[in-house]
């Protein structure tokens, strides 16, 4: 069909509802092909609208010719309904439809198609635009511009306001969604603690409400005195990767936020957990916690030794641990105390504290003692706010090394947890004004401005980080803008009173999600033997491996050998009519009962309590009687392969040969020199020198 001469090209049918608009062909990226009759459709339907009346009848007619055709693609359902929706007059409704067809993934170039696209979703999922402006119709509209997206109520004229900065992406798989265990943002976490008691006194009222298992509502309105922050703070609802109430417990926080990062430690990655709030929100409380109630530190590192139990078998695994603080600027080893430390830039490790002591421990009994020695090394005050304050930046940090022997090369790993416990911000009101006190706290405050200048930077995407401006962010700044996966976890006091602290944290905490940390990469490495000495040296140390085992398993069979014969010694004295039956079934009759409680305990206790008994063979009772005792027994080799062994007689412990099993006259049938070769297995290799038989013979001649 010949093209009409008013028609656009598909770009324009969407943009024909809001004229003078630029958009880009953008729009179109992630078109499949499937959706092409779709659009083609669409267009025709354009085309039909625009249309003089001679063109429309001419369009009308070829309409009904592409419906009659069997052979041309047939319109799907969501094309169907573009066309009976395509009559209605209210252009972004049509829009909204046309929208539903395309895929998710939709790149858009100007700010105005991004406010497009709100309106036309706004109109899709209606309230829903209200309760979470950040998801907007399934999709998470991600922009650096954030004010709006924290105000209750979100019209139409809000979102025409928008002006996001920079190019937009609808990327549906950025969800707010907890336990998802994306690798590339930082996932955060808010926690309302409870209302204290001193609060309750001073009637302190509830400000802060969380709702949704991810939504935060502040309930009361900004301070209109706070002219400095207004601008900024006016937000007041907010939407995060979980949001904890008052009465969420420990064990729940750690589960929602840690768990699943603990796990990527023991894959070999860096992950970090970082408690951020006002001075008195619960940061410690949350971080560390107390005897009744742990905390994420200590729930963290007993769900780790029990993963590590659980993967025993894999490999082998240590575990490393070190703890400082940043105490006015200072960095200082919790775990062995002593002169300030200097930070260093390492090329592998990153920013490392030069000194710092790393503990192994084997368990969790001894991380917790560390871990409270270097607590009883923390620098903690009373303030006014506070009573047990944190006056600085602690983290723990946990290496766990992981290595094995894959076929001839070694594979080892290192994941690195940090927990980190920061110190509260504070205004100098709420410490003591002229007193260390305030100088701590103007340090505290110092490093977590340079931190929230970082969290600035890496949100608008800047060049320079400005890491070194604190030791704290020098410390960070894996965790931040590395390959790491983080978590923070915002903690907030539900008081009227800390309104202004509150209303901070949420802020920084709403621009802290938005930190995209480089995609988390395991610290693996794998060594191959290369060189022909390195493979002589693995030869050699497999070699002596396996002689060692050798050594093992012979002194056991060896062992085992002397308690059946003395088992046998005791039937001679005391039960000489018991039948003689094979050595395994012999065992367990010939016991009384305690010795048979104990080879059901372990086989190693039973085996070392039975060498014991053989030289508690009553007096008189030589050895050439136990040798006789053996030739005297019923059985012949081929039924008992185990005497056969025994036997000082030359034609029961005869070697067998090669001849033994090619010469069809052998005095052995075949079935008994099978049977002899898994009990003497005297092949004459060299090992065999270490079998329990030859061993076990020469200890009952002596
Ligand atoms: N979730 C909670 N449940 C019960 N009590 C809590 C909770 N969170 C905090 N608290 C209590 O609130 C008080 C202050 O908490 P905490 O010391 O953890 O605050 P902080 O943020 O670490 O303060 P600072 O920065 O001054 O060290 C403590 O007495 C603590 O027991």
């Amino acid at each position: 069909m010949p093209a009409p001469s008013r028609s656009k090209s598909f770009g324009n049918v969407h943009r024909m509802d809001i004229p003078g608009r630029e958009h880009s062909s953008s729009y179109m990226e992630g078109q499949s092909s499937s959706i092409k009759p779709q659009l083609s459709n669409l267009r025709s339907l354009s085309r039909g609208r625009f249309l003089t009346r001679a063109g429309r009848e001419q369009f009308n007619e070829s309409r009904r010719n592409s419906n009659s055709a069997s052979a041309k693609p047939c319109a799907s359902h969501e094309s169907i309904d573009l066309l009976s929706s395509a009559r209605t007059t209210n252009p972004l409704i049509q829009r909204r439809q046309t929208l539903a067809a395309f895929p998710k993934k939709i790149e858009l170039a100007t700010e105005d198609d991004a406010t497009s696209v709100l309106k036309i979703n706004a109109l899709n999922i209606g309230d829903n635009v209200n309760s979470s402006p950040h998801i907007v119709g399934g999709y998470q509209y991600k922009s650096s511009a954030r004010s709006y997206k924290s105000r209750n109520s979100l019209d139409n004229a809000d979102v025409a306001k928008l002006k996001p900065r920079k190019k937009l992406t609808l990327d549906p798989t950025q969800e707010c969604t907890p336990n998802k265990g994306h690798s590339d943002r930082i996932r955060v976490y808010v926690r309302i603690r409870p209302i204290s008691k001193k609060e309750k006194e001073v009637g302190a009222r509830c400000c802060v409400k969380a709702a949704n298992g991810k939504e935060i509502y502040l309930t009361e309105m900004a301070l209109e005195s706070d002219y400095l922050r207004l601008k900024r703070l006016k937000g007041r609802y907010f939407i995060f990767d979980g949001a904890f109430p008052e009465n969420t417990n420990q064990e729940e926080v750690y589960r929602t936020s840690t768990e699943q990062l603990v796990e990527a430690v023991l894959e070999g990655k860096n992950s970090s957990v970082f408690c951020y709030g006002a001075t008195g929100a619960g940061k410690t409380f949350t971080m560390l916690g107390t005897m009744k109630d742990p905390g994420v530190m200590v729930l963290a590192l007993k769900d780790l030794f029990a993963k590590l139990k659980q993967r025993s078998s894999e490999g082998e695994h240590s575990v490393r641990l070190s703890y400082l603080e940043v105490y006015n600027e200072t960095v200082r080893d919790l775990l062995s105390p002593g002169r300030a430390l200097v930070l260093r830039e390492d090329l592998k490790q990153g920013i490392v504290a030069a000194g710092l002591t790393q503990y192994k421990a084997c368990s969790a009994d001894e991380v917790m003692a560390l871990l409270q020695q270097g607590n009883q090394n923390r620098t903690t005050e009373p303030t006014r706010l506070n009573e047990t304050s944190s006056r600085s930046h602690a983290i723990l940090q946990i290496f766990v090394e992981y290595s094995a022997r894959v076929g001839v090369s070694l594979v080892s790993r290192t994941g690195k947890l940090s927990l980190i416990d920061l110190a509260g911000s504070e205004r100098a009101i709420a410490t003591d004004q002229r007193t260390l006190r305030s100088l701590e706290g103007a340090n505290i405050n110092r490093s977590l401005l340079a931190l929230s200048s970082c969290i600035s930077a890496l949100v608008e995407g800047k060049k320079h980080i400005p890491f070194r401006n604190s030791k704290l962010t020098q410390l960070l700044k894996d965790s931040l803008g590395g390959s790491c996966q983080t978590a923070m976890i915002a903690n907030i006091s539900p008081s009227n009173m800390s309104f202004g602290e509150t209303q901070n944290t949420l802020y920084w905490a709403d621009r802290a999600k938005e930190i995209r940390t480089k995609g988390c990469v395991t610290n693996e490495e794998i060594q191959v033997p290369e060189s022909g000495c390195e493979q002589l040296q693995l030869l050699l140390e497999v070699q002596k491996e396996n002689h060692q085992l050798r050594m093992q398993v012979a002194q056991l069979q060896q062992k085992l050998i002397a308690f059946e014969s003395h088992s046998l010694v005791s039937k001679q004295d005391g039960f000489a009519d018991v039948k003689m039956t094979s050595p395994t079934s012999t065992l367990k009759p010939a016991l009384n009962a305690n010795q048979k409680e104990n080879i059901e305990e372990s086989d190693i206790k039973h085996q070392v309590r039975c060498d014991d008994l053989l030289f508690k063979i009553p007096n008189g009772f030589s050895s050439a009687k136990a040798t006789n005792l053996m030739i005297r027994s019923p059985l012949t080799p081929s039924q008992d392969p185990y005497l056969c062994f025994h036997s000082t007689s030359r034609d029961h412990c005869r070697k067998r040969t090669f001849w033994d099993i090619t010469n069809a006259n052998s005095p052995y049938d075949k079935s008994a020199c099978r049977n002899i070769k898994s009990n003497t297995a005297t092949t004459g290799s060299p090992s065999m020198l270490m079998q329990p038989g030859f061993l076990g013979r020469r200890r009952l001649k002596l």
